[in-house]
């Protein structure tokens, strides 16, 4: 080989070597993301296949439903009472750690009638958190707040799992699903038709009415029309009473106690370009476990179920009361029908643990009565139906992921995925 030779293959020898070199660079990157992409995408291929091969009993109806259906439907029966006052008094000694109210007494019948009913005396702006919302007084005493309607029933929501504004109806829901579901964490919610003017306007504070419009037409015919103050409230985006001032809301009982406000472990980062670590880690619990006292976490699995159920997809903050995690703000939920965020549901599968209670309970009410109860139950409501049959097939829809998934876990981790706690 002559001398150009040499240098002809040196020069290709070196080429080879960076090219290599940037190649095996470029494979590691590649491989450290393919990794954690391809552990996400195997998850979900195991839960698909999963739901693909359910046991028929996660199919059909629960023989033990019978035993819960009679009770809940007496137990939450809207009902005639002579004293709101009592009520309320009975209500505000409910409380007890995260459990709002009582499995079953013969008050919750008449509290909700008197949600319902009871003559609102005072209105003014509740500037907390980022959503439009009131706080009204009843009769004089009670303090509830007041989340008004924005959408149709039937809207779907485009866009990431948060997008939107908050859903009236989906606290009432969340209300009913809390009870069956026997987490009876979340507030005691009502819907409710008042009357802009003479309710709320009326009976609002300077503040308040400076956030009402009334606008005048040609015949002299007037429209009000809320804005609200907070975070998110501008005078474009109000609420406007229909032809005699009446607008849909729901009635929220403030629970009574203390509240903290903490970080959701499974936040998102609520920028479309960032993912958070939870997000791709499929071990991101291994730690978490290490760190957070196991109830806290059984407590957050169940909220994670819940909300998946319902799409709840908002909790950035969990509130927890007397150290235990409560189901307040659910007010995004429902918002796309067709859509399923499996990733509300991290927490149960990064972790495969999950409250023997809860799997019980969730088994009663397999093979489609899930649904079927909250809805008979929420048969009473003033905005029912609260939700469309499109957004009832997804409930159900869920609770068979759910299923899927605790078997994935089973699989996994044995009955030690279990807990009593
Ligand atoms: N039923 C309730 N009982 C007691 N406190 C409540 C109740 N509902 C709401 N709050 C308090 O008011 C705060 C704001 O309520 P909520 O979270 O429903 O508002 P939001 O506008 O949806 O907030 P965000 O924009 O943060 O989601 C809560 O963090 C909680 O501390
Ligand atoms: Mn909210």
């Amino acid at each position: 080989m002559n001398k150009r030779g040499i240098i002809i293959l040196c020069i290709i020898a070196t080429l080879l070597c960076i090219g290599l070199g940037a190649n095996f660079y470029f494979m590691y990157y590649l491989n450290a993301e393919e990794g954690q992409l391809a552990s996400v995408r195997a998850l979900e291929n195991m839960i698909r296949h999963k739901i693909r091969h359910l046991k028929p009993a996660y199919l059909n109806r629960n023989p033990r439903f019978f035993m819960f259906r009679n009770k809940l439907l007496k137990n939450y029966k809207q009902a005639a009472y002579e004293n709101a006052s009592v009520l309320w008094e009975i209500a505000n000694w409910w409380p007890h750690e995260n459990e709002i109210y009582p499995l079953y007494d013969s008050s919750m019948g008449q509290l909700l009638k008197t949600l319902r009913e009871e003559p609102i005396t005072r209105a003014s702006n509740l500037a907390r958190g980022t959503q439009l919302k009131l706080l009204l007084r009843l009769s004089q005493q009670q303090k509830v707040i007041f989340k008004p309607q924005w959408y149709p029933r039937d809207i779907v929501i485009e866009g990431v799992v948060y997008s939107g504004k908050d859903r009236h109806v989906a606290e009432v829901y969340a209300f009913y699903l809390g009870a069956v579901l026997d987490l009876r964490w979340t507030p005691i919610v009502v819907g409710r038709v008042v009357n802009l003017k003479d309710e709320i306007y009326a009976h609002g504070d300077q503040e308040l009415q400076n956030t009402i419009k009334i606008e005048v037409d040609d015949e002299g015919k007037e429209t009000y029309c809320l804005y609200g103050k907070c975070h998110y409230c501008n005078e474009e985006e109000s609420i406007c009473g229909d032809e005699q001032h009446n607008i849909e809301g729901v009635i929220i009982y403030i629970v009574p106690g203390t509240l903290a406000k903490r970080r959701s472990p499974w936040q998102r980062t609520y920028k479309e370009d960032k993912r958070a670590v939870w997000e791709d880690d499929m071990t991101y619990c291994k730690a978490l476990k290490n760190k957070m006292e196991t109830i806290r976490l059984l407590d957050l699995i169940d909220v994670a179920i819940f909300d998946y159920l319902i799409q709840n997809g908002d909790r950035h903050h969990y509130e927890t009361r007397e150290e235990r995690v409560v189901l307040i703000d659910n007010g995004k939920s429902f918002g796309n029908p067709h859509k399923d965020h499996l990733d509300i549901l991290a927490p149960l599968y990064q972790c495969c643990l999950i409250r023997k209670s809860t799997w019980d309970r969730l088994q009663v009410f397999s093979g489609g009565v899930l649904t079927e109860i909250v809805d008979r139950l929420s048969k009473q409501d003033a905005l029912y139906p609260l939700i469309t049959d499109k957004h009832k097939r997804g409930v159900e829809r869920r609770l068979l992921v759910v299923f899927a998934v605790v078997e994935y876990c089973m699989d996994k981790e044995g009955d030690k995925m279990f807990k009593t706690l």
